[in-house]
């Protein structure tokens, strides 16, 4: 059995769901921010509805890839052919577990003292979950250990030699986590946790999804890299993001937009805000006397019209004639024949060095019939973005970047994944448009290097909207989408070296 990925580690409880919400969509919305594995606890559930309810999740977890668990019930685990349970003290023994699951399935087992920790160990236990570290109402009669507990019970477990994935559970939510982390490690001599384990923190909110992403932003760093746990974000990626934010910042470059109306003041600002400098015009009379001197050109297809497909060209043929990058955002361009023919006449006339657009506009641009657009909106999914990406890169000797939840940029040899982001940019309009606006003044520094500015557009948005969320919540200044886009703008002009450093997560996909 490989090491089993426990970084964030989701309990269910249905109780706890806001009214109107599945547990399905919960999970659904979860594993989209990040849970790596995901546990069926239901207490109450007749042995029927929890049947049923571990098939429906089962499959859910299965499209994603991640470990489905049952809690306590190896009978239900072997009827929905779950990867796996989780046990306690006071259920069936390890052993017995493991004589009916057979050695190709996750045992977890719950320890509360280092003698249980290690029996549960030399019994061929999975990973184990020592705790409970803070008190929590989630679970009745829960003693705890406080995280110094659990730090003993990681030391003495490592002085075993033992490499098994080591996760904590109780009261544990995106305000204490990352100091918790930190004092179980100091508790530990310098061992760190292999993951978190929660259920009220993620199935009380209203967006799991936003959930999962706050706690996970807080894991990067502090939890440990055991074989198969969460990978690394690819260092010498994430320093580039970081020299190419300097450099914005100390070249501000002119980025000319010939962009829709809807985004008109959220693209000037959002380049103003990174450290660049916009330049808003359409007008065919004065396209090419700017092109003289811009660092950057967007083309951006959302209010489209005969007036401005004829800028679009004037405009990039100067950009093409000086080497500016154009960026462009084909929006909708499966959607209607004025678009699919703009986008075609664009696309054969001109050198593009960056395409960005979300699901449905690369899917039209692949081929591919599993996605289309509605209007500016995708609808449907890619099996395989990675590919998807890559292959729209190759046939047009381009960059793309695949946006959604999590993002795809290939330059056609190399595909990378960035993983940050919330749910909240898919609230607000233009959020997408002003991913391409990053892109597009990063690649006015990048000298060429189309892939490390479409990953550094991405990242700085999706970073900037992880910090903007923390600010929502209990005492937070964020209530919705409205209060989350001054948040958001406020983040990109915050947005330090030590924040990207922190939180990026992007990662090379070398099998591809
Ligand atoms: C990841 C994880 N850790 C601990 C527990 C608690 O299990 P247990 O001690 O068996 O208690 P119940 O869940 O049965 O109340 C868990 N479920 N998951
Ligand atoms: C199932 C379980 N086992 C030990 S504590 C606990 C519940 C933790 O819930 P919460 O994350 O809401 O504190």
């Amino acid at each position: 059995m490989p090491s089993v990925n426990v970084s964030l580690y989701l309990v269910t409880e249905r109780s706890f769901l806001p009214p109107g919400k599945s547990v399905q969509d919960c999970v659904r919305e979860a594993i989209a921010g990040g849970v790596s594995i995901v546990q069926l606890r239901e207490k109450t559930a007749t042995g029927r509805e929890f049947l049923r309810l571990a098939r429906e999740l089962r499959d859910i977890c299965a499209a994603a890839n991640v470990p489905f668990i049952v809690n306590d019930r190896i009978d239900i685990a072997m009827a929905v052919d779950a990867d796996g349970v989780h046990i306690g003290q006071e259920d069936i023994p390890l052993k017995d577990a493991r004589r009916l699951l057979g050695p190709n399935k996750i045992i977890g087992v719950t320890v509360k003292t280092i003698e249980q920790a290690l029996a549960a160990v030399d019994g061929g236990a999975d990973y184990i979950a020592p705790g409970v570290v803070f008190p929590t109402t989630t679970k009745d009669n829960a003693v705890y250990l406080g995280p110094s507990g659990v730090g003993e019970i990681i030391a003495k477990v490592r002085q075993h030699n033992a490499t098994i994935p080591i996760v904590t559970i109780g009261g544990i939510n995106s305000e204490n986590v990352s100091a918790m982390l930190r004092e179980v490690e100091q508790a530990s001599g310098g061992f760190k946790l292999s993951g978190v384990a929660v259920v009220s923190a993620i199935m009380k909110h209203q967006d799991a999804q936003l959930a999962a992403h706050a706690l996970k932003s807080c894991l990067v760093d502090n939890v440990v890299n055991v074989e198969g746990t969460l990978a690394l974000a690819n260092s010498d990626l994430v320093e580039r993001v970081v020299s190419l934010l300097q450099r914005v910042r100390e070249k501000r470059p002119f980025v000319h937009s010939i962009t829709n109306n809807v985004v008109f003041e959220m693209t000037a600002n959002i380049i103003l805000h990174l450290g660049g400098s916009p330049i808003m015009a359409h007008s065919i009379d004065e396209v090419e006397e700017i092109g003289n001197s811009i660092d950057s050109l967007i083309l951006n297809m959302g209010t489209l019209d005969k007036f401005r497909i004829a800028s679009f060209h004037k405009a990039a043929q100067k950009a093409n004639s000086r080497n500016v990058p154009i960026t462009l955002d084909p929006i909708g361009c499966g959607f209607t024949s004025l678009r699919r023919q703009a986008v075609a006449e664009l696309l054969s006339s001109t050198r593009i060095s960056i395409i960005k657009g979300n699901a449905g506009e690369i899917g039209f641009l692949s081929g591919s019939m599993e996605t289309s657009s509605r209007g500016a909106d995708s609808v449907g999914k890619l099996t395989d973005p990675a590919t998807v990406a890559m292959t729209v890169a190759k046939k047009y000797n381009t960059t793309v970047c695949i946006t959604g939840a999590v993002d795809y940029v290939s330059d056609g040899t190399r595909v990378v994944r960035c993983e940050n982001g919330n749910a909240f940019l898919g609230l607000l309009t233009g959020t997408g448009c002003s991913t391409t606006a990053l892109i597009a003044s990063f690649a006015g520094v990048a000298e060429g290097d189309y892939l490390a500015a479409s990953v550094a557009g991405c990242t700085v948005m999706g970073v900037a909207a992880e910090m903007a969320a923390v600010k929502c919540g209990a005492g937070g200044e964020v209530f919705g989408p409205a209060t989350f886009r001054t948040a958001l703008f406020d983040a990109v002009y915050l947005l330090t070296a030590k924040d990207v450093q922190k939180y990026a997560r992007v990662f090379c996909l070398d099998d591809k």
